[in-house]
């Protein structure tokens, strides 16, 4: 087993429970931890023996692109059902920022991890 980052990755989406956080997307930042066997691409040297994570990246902000949720969580969950659905990963923990959102404070965010089973 392995493990691959992806850090910082921004994601456009609609999402907000008030109105004024719903007439124009917001730039999330998300932070994601793959758990997956690795060692088919540590022998080989080939990006298809592993989980390529430009594509985990592209399926995330595809994600964004199509959905329109009120909470962090709900989107939270559907990245993690994406992720899972195309990706031979075993585990999944998905930090999702949403910067500048309250007034006396930097950042607000949820961390959500799965398993599969
Ligand atoms: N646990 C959560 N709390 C709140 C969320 C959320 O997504 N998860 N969202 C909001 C608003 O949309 C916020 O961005 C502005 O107040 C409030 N609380």
């Amino acid at each position: 087993m392995g493990k691959i980052f992806i850090t910082g990755l921004t994601v456009n989406t609609l999402i907000g429970v008030y109105d004024w956080e719903r007439t124009q997307q917001t730039a999330l930042l998300l932070d994601v931890t793959l758990t997956a066997d690795l060692n088919a691409a540590m022998q080989s040297d080939d990006v298809n023996d592993t989980i390529d994570y430009a594509k985990v990246a592209e399926c995330i902000v595809d994600v964004g692109q199509r959905s329109e949720f009120e909470l962090l969580e709900a989107f939270g969950n559907a990245v993690m059902t994406s992720v899972f659905d195309a990706f031979a990963v075993s585990a999944i923990t998905v930090k999702i920022v949403k910067p500048n959102i309250l007034p006396n404070a930097q950042t607000v965010a949820v961390e959500l991890c799965r398993e599969r089973s």
